[in-house]
């Protein structure tokens, strides 16, 4: 077994508990551990991060790295993983990614040589507290939560620590609000009070862990949970917090003094994110109060089954993915935060909507989209300006998104004159944005003469201070490149002033620079240079200029590089004086991203502007389904919806394949979009108020959760009838489909009941079950169908939605056109008729795995018999009829029906 093998399957050792038996290194690193025990601690050791004990197995699992051992402690040897430095950040990554905290301790201060170098954590990394540009999606926001609860009331906080957005809100405690607004926010980490929390009674017995924990992981998002000290949600201490963080001395501002809770768990984030980061967070400014009444509520199920950000599978197409052409980073976070947030204040739906409209019109966006793909991601930068983190790169893409500024306020120009404009509102919203950009034409130049053209990555590398910008650093530049001219010149200029042809200067490692005089010329050495050495033929000196050059030339280097170091932090501390009117450019020109984003999509796929209105409905005109429509080769099919107070649900029927799901789906989406303030896909939309979207569509066995498919269908209909209002818009699909027949039904002709008759709310729900459509007689019901056509037994869908009930499922051609084999579809079809007579004559089945009355024939002998006696399958089945009659038990208007029935099949057989 190789020593790395038998290390790996070693108990962990863990370092003795004498801490005096430990080398003083080993000593420092215990400390630090200690600080830091359940992060993983990166220990520097010159070129490396090293991690000991229990952390070296774990990182070397994790990352599969080699697991080694350094040194001994107590007469063991310690397991030592490491990391080379430059490369540590795919490590690191990868450790966040995997629900690891990482600890970063760097060497702080000069070697001695006597006891080990000074360490420090500098920065702590977790889930919710990135802000490295290598370690974060680019196009998806981080965003860290923290939960107080008290009582009957929870204080949510959100953090985005690299954008430096903090929002609170407080609510009365309710387990569906919760899941609903940790799915909108989708935490990558969740901080909660460690008093208020444990495995067996969950948080406050209000909810238990398991189910924060499958809250917080949703279908939709992953988190890390993070116990945190009590004293961080303390809500005395929580204003105080706040209003240093802020610089005021009260709260009222910002609109929370009077919510304890939320100002708490805002308290509990800052207390987080200045320990891991060893800041103030001077980025992070004020507080922004939300209410989740001002957002269309939308809970975990419904984001996955309309595929608003995810799709639903690996290879499937999300609503985001579609429509996210921004050509800046931050313009597709805000985008991506619009869709997963859609507001209900169409004040606001309708200023974005001008402003839409504005560009689109007059094709505006096109020259803005074009000077925006030049522009870095300033949101980010900003975040790591503030944070001290910034890298000289970050500090280009600055420079170069100022100098973009200008052209920037160029495009916007037509666009703000008003050409194209259709509704012209008071106060535009483009215009508010672009008075918002700014110009930075000092951040601009001070960034042109300060940063080099192309930096290094890493500071250290040097390089990074152009030439020209600081004398001293040119000096010492020139110095460092120059040094041999520097000492001919110097020679040349002695030798002519001391008259000596043969002064020399030269060096050596000992005496360092020296001039060089034949022992016969010393005579003649002038006052100022000093003897240093004396040889046998020659005398050697040293001059003040000597000297000073000397020490500048040796440590030139070095010094270069402090300097360059001094001169970048002054440069940030600069871009921190500027740092509020920086963070609103950054934010106007992410609007601007997603305004021209939105005009440059409802131009691409002729989408059209919707309306609100104050009623009750939802009026959509040649509604498609963007995502649908775009991926199909096949041209897409527009359909009408009309949902009004009169008509507040819609039973679809109509075949497999026909466009049912795809029909509800458009609808939800039409909404979504709409009340994203985007045009939307249709000829035209009227879209009232909306607070939730539902949705029951689809179903797969949740398993982890030990729930069965119809477990989860029914679990999901649940929570629909008990939280739906007249003002959601709830879309169902196949409700009951997965148990027998006639429980299926009768759940789904009361759900159908309970949301149009009780709920009263708007509604699409499609079905196989014909019988729900006897409930289209009812007010407030309509039935509605997909079309279809048989021609010459084949199945052509229309996907056109027409009003009335379907006449018929057409199941058997849609298997037919799946590749269910010939015989198994004349076993079905057979089958199929023998049920369709028995309910013809209403001798009723309970259930499906009852015995059919009739004894079937399997379909190979029935085929036989039909040759045997040349009798078609009609006349077979008219036959079969008539022979299963009980004539006795008949009424007489049972008796007519048949013979009607009857006489249908005769008459169809014979067209065929
Ligand atoms: N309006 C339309 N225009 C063009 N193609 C459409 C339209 N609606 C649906 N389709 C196509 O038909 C396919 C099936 O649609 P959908 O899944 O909505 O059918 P369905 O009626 O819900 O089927 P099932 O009852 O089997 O669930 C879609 O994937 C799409 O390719």
């Amino acid at each position: 077994m190789s020593e790395q093998e038998s290390l790996q399957q070693d108990a962990i050792i863990e370092p003795s508990s004498d801490f005096a038996s430990h080398t003083p290194m080993m000593q420092q690193y215990l400390k630090m551990k200690r600080e830091h025990a359940h992060a993983l601690l990166f220990y520097r050791m010159g070129d490396f991060y090293e991690l000991f004990f229990s952390d070296a197995h774990r990182a070397a699992k994790l990352l599969g790295i080699t697991l080694t051992h350094r040194g001994k402690s107590g007469g063991e040897p310690i397991p030592m993983a490491g990391v080379p430095y430059h490369a540590a950040e795919g490590y690191l990554a990868r450790l966040v990614k995997a629900g690891e905290t990482v600890a970063i301790c760097e060497q702080v201060g000069e070697v001695t040589g006597k006891g080990p170098v000074e360490r420090k954590v500098v920065r702590v990394l977790t889930a919710g507290t990135l802000t490295d540009e290598a370690l974060m999606p680019s196009h998806r926001a981080v965003r860290m939560a923290a939960l107080c609860l008290q009582k009957n009331r929870i204080g949510i906080a959100v953090l985005e620590l690299a954008a430096g957005t903090l929002t609170v809100q407080e609510l009365g405690f309710d387990q569906t609000r919760l899941a609903i607004e940790l799915a909108r926010i989708a935490p990558a980490e969740l901080l909660i009070d460690e008093n208020t929390v444990s495995e067996s009674h969950g948080l406050k017995d209000k909810i238990s862990f398991d189910e924060l924990k499958s809250l917080a992981n949703s279908s939709t998002n992953t988190a890390t949970i993070t116990r945190r000290p009590n004293v961080d949600f303390d809500l005395k201490n929580a204003n105080d917090t706040l209003c240093r963080q802020f610089g005021v001395s009260t709260l009222s501002g910002f609109g929370v003094d009077h919510l304890p809770l939320a100002q708490a768990a805002a308290a509990a984030l800052l207390h987080y994110a200045r320990e891991t980061q060893q800041s103030n967070l001077p980025h992070i400014r004020s507080l922004r109060l939300e209410s989740m009444d001002s957002f269309i509520a939308l809970d975990p199920v419904t984001r996955r089954n309309l595929e608003i950000v995810d799709p639903l599978f690996e290879n499937g197409t999300s609503l985001l993915a579609l429509v996210d052409d921004c050509q800046t980073a931050m313009g597709s976070r805000l985008l991506a935060r619009t869709l997963m947030q859609p507001l209900r204040d169409t004040k606001i739906l309708d200023s974005r909507l001008d402003a839409i409209a504005r560009l689109k019109n007059g094709f505006h966006d096109e020259p803005i989209r074009i000077v925006l793909k030049n522009i870095g991601d300033v949101e980010r930068i900003l975040g790591r300006i503030a944070l001290g983190t910034a890298r000289p790169r970050d500090l280009v893409q600055l420079r170069q998104t100022c100098g973009q500024l200008p052209l920037l306020h160029h495009a916007l120009k037509p666009a703000l004159q008003g050409k194209g404009w259709e509704q012209l509102d008071d106060k535009s919203l483009l215009d508010d944005l672009a008075s918002q950009l700014g110009q930075f034409s000092e951040v601009y130049d001070l960034l042109t003469r300060a940063i080099h053209d192309q930096p290094p990555v890493l500071l250290r590398e040097g390089g990074v201070i152009a030439d020209g910008f600081d004398a001293e650093l040119d000096e010492l530049r020139q110095i460092r490149d120059h040094a041999s001219q520097y000492l001919l010149d110097m020679e040349t200029r002695e030798r002519a002033a001391t008259g000596i042809n043969t002064l020399k200067i030269g060096y050596n490692r000992v005496s360092g620079y020296f001039i060089e005089l034949t022992r016969a010329q010393a005579e003649s050495a002038p006052a100022h240079f000093i003897r240093r050495q004396t040889l046998k033929n020659a005398e050697r000196y040293i001059t003040p200029e000597l000297k000073t050059f000397e020490d500048k030339v040796l440590s030139s280097d070095s010094r270069a590089l402090i300097r360059e170091k001094v001169l970048f932090e002054q440069i940030l501390d600069y871009l921190k004086q500027q740092l509020a009117p920086l963070q609103m450019m950054s934010s106007a020109i992410a609007d601007f991203d997603v305004l021209s984003n939105w005009a440059n999509q409802a131009r691409l796929r002729s989408w059209a502007r919707p309306t609100f209105t104050a009623e009750s409905v939802i009026d959509i005109e040649g509604g498609r389904h963007p995502v649908v429509e775009a991926l199909s080769r096949a041209p897409f099919t527009p359909n009408d919806v009309f949902l009004s107070q009169q008509n507040r649900l819609i039973l679809i029927t109509g075949p497999n394949m026909g466009g049912k799901s795809t029909y509800m789906r458009q609808t939800a989406l039409i909404a979504l979009l709409a009340y994203s303030g985007s045009y939307v896909p249709a000829s035209k939309a009227v879209l009232g108020p909306i607070d939730r979207i539902f949705t029951r569509i689809g179903s797969a066995d949740d398993l982890s959760s030990g729930k069965s498919t119809f477990m989860v269908e029914m679990t999901e209909t649940a929570q629909i009838l008990h939280h739906a209002t007249s003002q959601s818009l709830v879309l169902m699909d196949e409700v009951g489909r997965g148990t027998s027949t006639y429980d299926g039904l009768s759940l789904a002709w009361a759900c159908v009941l309970d949301l149009a008759k009780r709920i009263n709310c708007l509604c699409l729900f499609a079905t196989h079950y014909f019988e729900l459509t006897e409930l289209g007689e009812q007010a407030g019901i309509e039935n509605r169908h997909v079309a279809a056509r048989e021609i010459n037994g084949e199945l052509i869908l229309l996907h056109q939605v027409q009003d009335g009930a379907a006449s018929k499922s057409h199941g058997l051609q849609v298997a037919k056109l799946a590749g269910i084999p010939a015989p198994v579809i004349k076993e079905a079809r057979g089958r199929l008729r023998a049920l369709e007579r028995q309910q013809a004559l209403h001798l009723g089945q309970n259930d499906l795995f009852d015995q059919i009355e009739e004894p079937f024939i399997a379909y190979e002998k029935n085929e036989d018999l039909n040759q045997q006696n040349n009798i078609s399958p009609e006349n077979t089945q008219v036959l079969d009829e008539i022979d299963a009659l009980n004539v006795d038990n008949l009424t007489p208007k049972q008796a007519l029906d048949i013979l009607y029935q009857l006489k249908e099949l005769v008459s169809t057989a014979k067209k065929d």
